[in-house]
Formats: C-alpha cells, sequence, structure tokens
C-alpha cells in the first residue's frame, strides 16, 4: 500500500530550514493499522502530508496506492482518505447533505453518494445527528464526522492525523472502536499519528516511532518493548550497605541502577528473572524488604532509544 524511499522535507522560513522529514523509508502492507508516534514537532504530520500529495517532498520517492506521488497525485488522492487535525466539514450544509455533497466532488453519481452517505452514517453511528449541522456537534462527533467525510469515496487506505486529540478519554476509546470496526468491515489500511502512548500501546498492531525527522523503531509494541526496554525487577532492601550488595548480584543479571535501598536490574523476562534474584539475594543474606516487577511501556522505548521521555515531553508541550 506505501512504499517510500528516503522521502526528505526540508522548510525555510525566514533564512531558517527546518529538516522536517529526514529519509523516511516506509513499507505498510494492505491491511495493517499503522500507528506512527512521536513528540511534537518530530514530522509526522509533514510525513503524511507528502504521502498524501498535499506537499511536495523535497526529494525521495514513494508509491501509495499504486500511484506515485510526483507522478501521479491525483491518482493517488482517488485511493486514500485524508482526515487532518483540522475539520473538514462545513458549517452550512447539514451532516448527511455534506456527505453526499463530498461523495458529488469524489465523482458518485447522486444514487450512489446517498447510498454511501446512509453507509458512513451507520459506520460512524451518526444518524442520529444527521439533519444537524456540524456547528452543533459535540467533539467527538464532529471527529467521526470528519472520519465520515475521509470514507466516502471508499478509499483503500485512510490517513487519520491524530484523530483523538483533544478528545475526553471516552470518546477516544469511541473513535478507536470505529476505527476498528472500520478495518473489520471494509479491510481498510490505516495509518495514523498519535500523541497517546497507550493508545498506540493497546490499539495498533504496528507502532512507527518518529523522532526529529527520522524513524527511529518500527515493529508490534510487544516487541519494541522487549527488544529495547526490556522488562525490569526492583527490590527495597532493610539497609543501605545491603542495597550495595543486591546491586553487586543484580549486576550478574543486567544494567542495574540503584538509588540508597532501591535497587532496579533490567531483565529480559522479570516473571523468571525476579524469583531467580531473590533467591541470590537471600545466599547473601540481604533482607529484601520489598520486591517488585514491571514491563516496560512504549515511553520506556522512547527514553531508551533517546535518553528523552515522551510522555514528559508532551506534558511540557
Ligand atoms: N510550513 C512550515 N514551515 C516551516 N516549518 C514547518 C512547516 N511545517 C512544519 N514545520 C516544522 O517541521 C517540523 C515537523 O513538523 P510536523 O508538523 O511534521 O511535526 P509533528 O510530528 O506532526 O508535530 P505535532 O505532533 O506537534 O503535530 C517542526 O519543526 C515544524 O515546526
Amino acid at each position: 500500500m506505501i512504499h517510500a524511499r528516503k522521502l526528505t522535507r526540508r522548510f525555510t522560513a525566514r533564512r531558517e530550514t527546518v529538516d522536517a522529514v529526514r529519509g523516511l523509508d516506509l513499507d505498510v502492507e494492505r491491511g495493517q493499522l499503522v500507528a506512527v508516534l512521536g513528540p511534537n514537532g518530530a514530522g509526522k504530520s509533514t510525513s503524511l502530508r507528502m504521502l498524501t500529495t498535499l506537499l511536495p517532498p523535497t526529494s525521495g520517492t514513494a508509491t501509495v496506492a499504486g500511484s506515485d506521488i510526483r507522478a501521479d497525485p491525483a491518482g493517488v488522492r482517488a485511493r486514500i482518505g485524508y482526515v487532518g487535525q483540522r475539520s473538514s466539514a462545513g458549517e452550512t450544509f447539514r451532516v448527511h447533505d455534506e456527505l453526499v455533497t463530498q461523495g458529488l466532488a469524489y465523482g458518485l453519481s447522486r444514487a450512489a453518494a446517498r447510498r454511501r452517505a446512509e453507509e458512513m452514517l451507520d459506520l460512524l453511528d451518526l444518524r442520529a445527528m444527521a439533519k444537524r449541522t456540524p456547528g452543533t456537534l459535540s467533539g467527538g462527533q464532529r471527529r467521526r464526522l470528519d472520519i465520515a467525510i475521509g470514507l466516502v469515496h471508499q478509499p483503500d487506505l485512510l490517513f487519520l492525523d491524530e484523530p483523538s486529540t483533544g478528545l475526553d478519554p471516552q470518546n477516544r476509546a469511541n473513535i478507536w472502536e470505529h476505527v476498528r470496526r472500520l478495518r473489520e468491515q471494509y479491510g481498510t489500511t490505516i495509518v495514523l499519528t498519535t500523541h497517546y502512548l497507550e493508545e498506540a500501546d493497546t490499539m495498533a498492531e504496528r507502532v512507527v516511532i518518529i523522532d526529529s525527522g527520522r524513524i527511529i523503531a518500527d515493529g508490534t509494541a510487544e516487541a519494541l518493548k522487549s527488544d529495547l526496554a526490556g522488562d525490569s525487577v526492583t527490590v527495597t532492601t532493610a539497609s543501605e550497605p545491603e542495597a550495595l550488595l543486591a546491586a553487586d548480584v543484580g549486576a550478574c543479571f543486567g544494567d542495574t541502577t540503584r538509588e540508597t535501598t532501591t535497587v532496579r536490574v533490567k531483565v529480559k523476562l522479570a516473571d523468571t528473572a525476579l524469583p531467580e534474584f531473590l533467591r541470590a539475594l537471600a545466599e547473601k543474606d540481604v533482607r529484601v524488604v520489598t520486591a517488585t516487577s514491571a514491563r516496560p511501556t512504549l515511553d520506556d522505548v522512547f527514553l531508551a532509544l533517546t535518553g528523552r521521555s515522551l510522555r514528559e515531553e508532551e506534558a511540557a508541550a
């Protein structure tokens, strides 16, 4: 569905240049649900805008839904849907009429546009709002309308730029529910950007992490977490000298850090490492007060790769 090679985009504004995307190589197969994750300014939107032909690349090539983004942008646009960060719905038409109008704009016959509008009202649970104007919809409903508009021409591939940003947790979950339904019913390939680590982790089958215009990790959330971050086991000891001893023992298991009486060890699999570690500590007469194990998050993956916390950067932004 997508084959991008060395895509770059440089912006020049007021004599300042920004290399927003620096050599994007990406292959997405039909039917995949891919979440593109990264901090503010990482280049997510710019990448999507190049792949959707909204922005010409500075260099590089890409084939999207069978057409070259430079040689045949119209061919790309005919077969993809794109839902940007800003709402694409106007304010004057009612929801149903807006969907029909968008269908006509894509060249559907009036009958086909009506049929498709009906389908979209059901798929995105918008039927109760069919006669309302977009201005009267809630944030979540409006987002669903944007997605419905992006799907009117039945694209094989849908790009969603931060579909759940700005929504409360319940509406975010609801958007994901609809994204999943879309995939199950139509087999649509979906590429979306998100800031939400937990969403990318639990909802997408593939996570592409972008930082400073480059892909720094690509795989299933599980694989990224176990390959790049690993589990950890943490013990607190009864005294600081015992923690020093525990840190020595921990070093035999993996990278170990200590803070006063707390010792944290990175391990491959915490479930088996924790009892072994505790046995080794008992042999050295180290008195363990608490013992916990933790699975990594995608933030730990980002931290391992960049030395920065995505969560903290988002909070600061
Ligand atoms: N039209 C433009 N002119 C100049 N710089 C731009 C332009 N568009 C984007 N940039 C810069 O390119 C970089 C990447 O921006 P982009 O919007 O792709 O990031 P992003 O990962 O989507 O961020 P966010 O999560 O905040 O939407 C940023 O440094 C941004 O300021």
